[in-house]
């Protein structure tokens, strides 16, 4: 056993300056010199220390290898160094750091039957030695030496010192760092009783026997001796503090490859977890060696975490790789090699350990609470108060905000929420809508009925067909992709629409556009009555103070506004303000926007405050692909007629201005009421009216500049040209062409032809139907487009309306005509009983030529289908009341004369 000289003693005590200083591990090198089996196998040394540090391959140019010849460490040790010398010159320094209350490793790592065991026993003793030896030259400290001791075998746990194989838990103490749960620590009495705990230890070791090594340790080893001194001059004093820390031996298993150490069984599977563990430590070691940065892989083996502390922690470290110089060992040599370098790199910050008594702990504690009591009795500067209180307030905000933040998140989460459930419950709807759809087309033909309904994936044809626009079903050709896609927009617009507009919708009115076409709806058409249909777009936009029950009184009033203003601006012009005040008559229709489709059962519910879209309207919040199957379309027929910058405004007079408002009112594939129509028209009037005038008209002039106008004076009371029933006929059958050539709603025919039956005064709105159509078939068939808005709109779309428009009256075949009047109406029109899909053809054969008795017939299911017997003459009435000469008696030739009969 090694004593401690006295000038030793003083430089460990002098090690004490090394606390808290980062230092790196220090790493010794080993080479053992050839076994017997080595030489046996006539091998030479195949690695030279060159000097105190370097360590050379010696067949580095034979070989031509790519290695580095060789290697530098803190120490090298030749085969022929005893222990003791590697002790003394290497692993000395760092054990012995313990006596001065500092942590310290040595490890030995090298592959199998390196010489790793026979290196660590040596080391324990010739440490555990000087220890004792320090001890004993200390007398004026008092010592406690505990000696502890375990093994990692299979990644278990292992407590040396018990004769129980129970493994030991590991845990982590934020402290103390990993704490192995009740293992034994003896405390050593002397040196007798450690040489007495190292041969249990070294019995109780799982040692086995392979190619390689006789005495092969198949497991991890770690002693570990722990010192607490204090000194006895203060022992049991307020000032005692104790030094306290441990050393570690560590003999680790070592490296080894099946094939060489030819282990097979439980041998082999010790080798592969002793492998494994190794294999992390090296990776530890190697991320240590790069720095701290990222994660450090401890608790990937046991090994790693017990050694945690030793391993770039609060520890001196030093690491012994032993090697064997055969060269049929050269590769797993260089491995080591390779630890090795990387250990070098690894740091460590080792601290005194102090550990205060309980009595020095109570003082101390006692002291900074005093500390603490006077800092509360004495403030600080104000600057500090103040710094806390605007830090506080600055916290506090930051919290107000972010709760605010939060609130609003909150909020859109929720709304993208109800979204997303509108979205799927129409979705829902649109699959059950498309089946009733298919239902419509099958249900008056009982056996197609049943083939249909019976018709295997039926709902998911209609699913795949909305999903793919080029899709195309023999039976259903009609219905096409089109269609349920905009079906589709419609019901999303309506939701969307819905949560912007709810408050503000109260009365139903029906979809409107300014083609002169009345959109009918294409779902829930049971609540549609005709005076929903026929509500008035102007009267709805004005009637929002007004219930829903004096809608009639309100339109009177407000066309007697209208023609009090008519009225005021003739008497008073030329005024300039007059047209001005007209147009603000008007402004509050501008500036509404068209925002509801008809086909939202919400709308039937809960009706709109502003006027409904219809078939093509702005589409809000969606896919561009939906917004460019709906134009904008800003307010009712009737304001565009007369508010955007039509060619009947006073301002604007020219050809290209009337092209303008023409194309603005057609061929989009909004539809509008009749009374949206009849309104515009009389705006159109009004504002021709008007034009006469501000072309400096001599008043007495009025009446003929009018007619030549082709617009019959709306104040004038002279009686009707005689030659008016020939102009009427003429009239009629031009606008019958134009209607078919311009795909103009059924139902606008309709109303048109049942309202204007001849009486003279209706000649002003045969010329300026005429004139509209007229413009719109001259744009079309300049581009086969119109304008809207700016906008180019597509003679398309007024088709597609008008293809949409025959699908809402086959529904409403199926629910306002009896079985018997269906019957009835398809012998009638010629389509056999048994044939399929008889609502669609005679929907399809209605208004589908210029001849007076097929019109006429046309006309009368129409009006049977949106129920215009009732509404008809009160808007007739209405119309007449505020604009026709009272006293006008002229011959009526009534297009009714004709009129068929249904059944
Ligand atoms: N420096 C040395 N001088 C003389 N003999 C040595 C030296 N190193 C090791 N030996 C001998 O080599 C053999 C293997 O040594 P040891 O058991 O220590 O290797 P090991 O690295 O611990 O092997 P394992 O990893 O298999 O346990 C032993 O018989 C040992 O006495």
């Amino acid at each position: 056993m090694g004593a401690i000289a006295g000038e030793e003693l003083v430089k460990w005590e002098k090690m004490q300056g090394v606390s808290g200083r980062e230092e790196n591990i220090l790493v010794l090198l080993r080479l053992r010199p050839l076994n017997q089996k080595e030489i046996t196998f006539n091998e030479v040394p195949a690695w030279e220390c060159i000097n105190q540090t370097t360590i050379l391959y010696r067949n580095t140019l034979r070989e031509g290898s790519t290695f580095p010849s060789a290697y530098t460490f803190d120490r090298v040790f030749r085969g022929d160094c005893c222990t003791k010398q590697v002790y003394d010159e290497g692993a000395k320094e760092i054990a012995l750091s313990v006596v001065g209350g500092i942590n310290s490793s040595i490890f030995a790592y090298g592959q199998t039957s390196s010489g790793k065991t026979y290196t660590m026993n040596g080391i324990t003793e010739y440490a555990a030695a000087d220890i004792f030896d320090y001890i004993n030259r200390h007398e004026e400290r008092a010592f406690v030496l505990k000696f502890s001791a375990i093994e990692i075998y299979n990644e278990i746990i292992r407590d040396l010192l018990s004769s129980e194989n129970t493994p030991l838990r590991l845990r982590d103490d934020p402290e103390r760092g990993p704490i192995l749960e009740k293992l034994t620590e003896e405390t050593l009495r002397d040196w007798e009783h450690l040489k007495e705990l190292i041969s249990f230890c070294e019995a109780q070791r799982q040692v086995g026997e392979t190619y390689l090594n006789d005495r092969s340790s198949r497991s991890h080893q770690i002693i570990r001796l722990t010192i607490e001194s204090s000194s006895r001059e203060f022992l049991g004093k307020s000032n005692s503090a104790t030094l306290s820390a441990s050393v570690n031996f560590v003999d680790l298993a070592g490296s080894e490859r099946a094939s060489q150490a030819l282990s097979a069984g439980s041998r082999l599977k010790e080798g592969c977890h002793i492998n494994r563990s190794l294999l992390t430590l090296s990776t530890v070691i190697r991320k240590l060696s790069k720095g701290r940065q990222g994660h450090i892989n401890y608790r990937d083996s046991k090994l790693t975490r017990i050694l945690q502390p030793s391993l770039g922690g609060n520890a001196r470290t030093a690491i012994i790789c032993t090697l064997s110089p055969a060269q049929s060992h050269v590769e797993q040599t260089r491995n080591t090699l390779l630890f090795a370098c990387c250990a070098k790199e690894v740091t460590t910050k080792a601290q005194v350990n102090v550990v205060m008594s309980d009595k020095a702990l109570v003082n101390k504690l006692q002291k900074e609470v005093e500390r603490l009591e006077s800092e509360l009795r004495t403030p600080g500067p104000p600057s500090n108060n103040c710094d806390y209180a605007s830090m506080l307030r600055k916290k506090d905000h930051q919290i107000e905000k972010m709760e605010k933040e939060i609130r609003e998140l909150i909020k859109e989460r929720d709304l993208a929420q109800s979204r997303v459930e509108d979205l799927l419950l129409m979705v829902g709807n649109y699959q059950k809508s498309g089946k009733e759809k298919d239902d419509t087309w099958e249900d008056d033909n009982s056996a197609s009925e049943s083939s249909s309904n019976n018709h295997p994936g039926h709902s998911d044809v209609r699913i795949r067909q909305f999903n793919n626009p080029h899709y195309n079903e023999d039976e259903d050709s009609e219905s096409t992709p089109e269609e349920y896609s905009e079906e589709y927009c419609k019901e999303v617009q309506c939701v969307e629409l819905e949560e912007s507009s709810r408050d503000d919708l109260e009365y139903p009115v029906p979809s409107t556009h300014d083609n002169g076409v009345m959109a009918l709806p294409l779902s829930e058409e049971e609540n549609v009555t005709s005076q929903e249909i026929l509500t008035p777009v102007n009267e709805e936009m004005e009637d929002r103070q007004f219930p829903p029950n004096s809608t009639h009184s309100v339109l009177e009033q407000r066309l007697n506004d209208v023609q009090l203003s008519i009225d005021s601006s003739v008497g008073s012009y030329p005024d300039e303000q007059s047209p001005h005040a007209m147009s603000a008559t008007m402004s509050n229709f501008r500036n509404l926007q068209l925002t509801r489709s008809w086909s939202c059962r919400e709308h039937y519910m809960t009706g709109f405050r502003t006027p409904p879209s219809g078939f093509g309207q702005g589409f809000l919040g969606k896919p561009d692909s939906f917004q460019r199957k709906f134009l904008p379309l800003t307010v009712g027929a009737s304001s565009r007629l007369s508010m955007n910058g039509s060619a009947y405004s006073i301002e604007s007079s020219s050809v290209d201005d009337l092209k303008s408002s023409s194309m603005r009112t057609s061929a989009n594939e909004d539809i509008t009421s009749i009374q949206t129509f009849v309104a515009g028209m009389k705006e159109m009037v009004k504002h021709e009216y008007e034009k006469q005038l501000v072309d400096g008209q001599d008043q007495h002039m009025f009446g003929k500049n009018v007619r030549d106008a082709g617009v019959n004076p709306m104040l004038e009371l002279e009686a009707p040209p005689v030659e008016w029933p020939l102009q009427f006929k003429r009239l009629q059958e031009e606008i019958f062409e134009l209607w078919q050539t311009c795909s103009v709603s059924l139902v606008h025919r309709t109303y048109f032809f049942l309202l204007f039956s001849g009486d003279p005064t209706d000649s002003i709105y045969m010329e300026v139907e005429l004139r509209r159509l007229s413009f719109l078939k001259e744009t079309f068939l300049n581009g086969n487009h119109s304008m809207e808005d700016g906008q180019i709109v597509p003679l398309t779309s007024s088709v597609k309306a008008l293809r949409r428009e025959r699908g809402t009256l086959i529904k409403l075949m199926q629910k306002r005509l009896s079985g018997e009047e269906r019957k009835s109406v398809f012998k009638k029109w010629g389509i056999p009983l048994d044939s399929k899909r008889r609502r669609m053809q005679l929907a399809y054969r209605l208004w589908s030529n210029t001849d007076m008795n097929h019109i006429t017939e046309s006309a009368a299911i129409v009006a049977k289908l949106v129920r215009f017997s009732e509404q008809g003459k009160a808007l007739k009435g209405m119309f007449g009341l505020s604009f026709t000469p009272q006293c006008s008696q002229g011959r009526s030739y009534s297009w009714r004369s004709r009129r068929a009969s249904l059944y």
